[in-house]
């Protein structure tokens, strides 16, 4: 019978670690990064390299973001939070933290040491971010720089060239990067503001439901016209449909959230396309 409990506990504790990482945006970020790398040309094995790597940097920040917010999770009770909810120990969190956080200097680093770095800065832009950046004004830069670097992880680490990514590609993913801070604070204004978190989004404010769609479409402005030859019909008509979205949500104040995403989903979808671009 103790036996059965402790295995309960256990498997209650895995749930809660998985709970813990945030996972949609873990899976959301590898996936990406790891399709960009195969359509910009790296090999099987790099992009192995290249999905491991991103997947422990996530965790290593998903975890630690939860186990530095705990106190404050709890003070507003927030049901999702496995540490507040006491599915799994902060303890246990922090250790996965720290495991993941080892594995991936490794992982980043087999795909060259300037590569490798690219990527240990926006993980070490992500732990800022949670020991303190996203109480404060600049909450938006390690977005910016974390998301920026991630196609330059790629580039560097391909052959021949091992070149930085183009400026076009680095300055879409660092907007991507904002928009997705934005998009992320917004369903938890209240909360955060009830518990003094006061980052860029939260000093937006109700604002920050109309600022959230401007860096992602921006951004698709740039993955549509910036790289070499010619846009295309469907270029254009991206460009229509993102610019008609714009106008639903400045419009009308109800528009649901999912526009929002519409756009980032675009972005992302645009990034993949144009891939090969990367790497010239
Ligand atoms: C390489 C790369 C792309 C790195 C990502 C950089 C970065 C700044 C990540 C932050 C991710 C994170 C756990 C946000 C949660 O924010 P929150 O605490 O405001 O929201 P929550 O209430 O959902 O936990």
């Amino acid at each position: 019978m103790a036996a059965t409990g402790d295995v309960k506990r256990a498997l209650g504790g895995v749930a809660g670690l998985a709970r813990a990482c945030h996972p949609g945006p873990t899976i959301a970020v590898t996936t990406l990064v790891t399709v960009v790398a195969v359509s910009a040309g790296r090999d099987p094995w790099g992009c192995v390299l290249t999905g491991a790597a991103v997947l422990t940097g996530q965790l290593s920040i998903g975890w630690s973001n939860d186990a530095v917010d705990a106190d404050r999770d709890r003070a507003v009770a927030r049901a999702d939070k496995p540490i507040a909810s006491g599915q799994v120990s902060r303890r246990a969190v922090w250790t996965a933290a720290g495991i993941a956080a080892a594995a991936c200097v490794p992982l980043s680093l087999a795909s060259g040491l300037l590569a490798g770095t690219a990527h240990l800065l926006g993980i070490i832009a992500g732990w800022a971010y949670n020991l303190g950046l996203k109480s404060s004004v600049f909450s938006w830069i390690p977005y910016a720089v974390a998301f920026g670097l991630l196609p330059s992880f790629v580039t560097l680490g391909t052959g021949p060239d091992h070149a930085w990514a183009p400026w076009w590609a680095m300055t879409a993913t660092a907007l991507l990067g904002i928009g997705a801070h934005l998009a992320n604070v917004v369903p938890d204004l209240a909360d955060d503001l009830a518990t003094g978190i006061r980052g860029w989004p939260q000093r937006l404010g109700n604002a920050a439901r109309l600022v959230a769609p401007l860096p992602l479409a921006i951004a698709t402005v740039l993955l549509v016209v910036a790289p070499a030859g010619p846009a295309g019909v469907i270029g254009w008509l991206t460009l229509g449909v993102v610019a008609a979205l714009l106008a639903v949500i400045a419009s009308w104040p109800k528009a649901p959230f999912l526009l929002t995403i519409a756009v980032a989903a675009i972005d992302i979808v645009l990034l993949v396309v144009r891939g090969d671009a990367l790497t010239g």
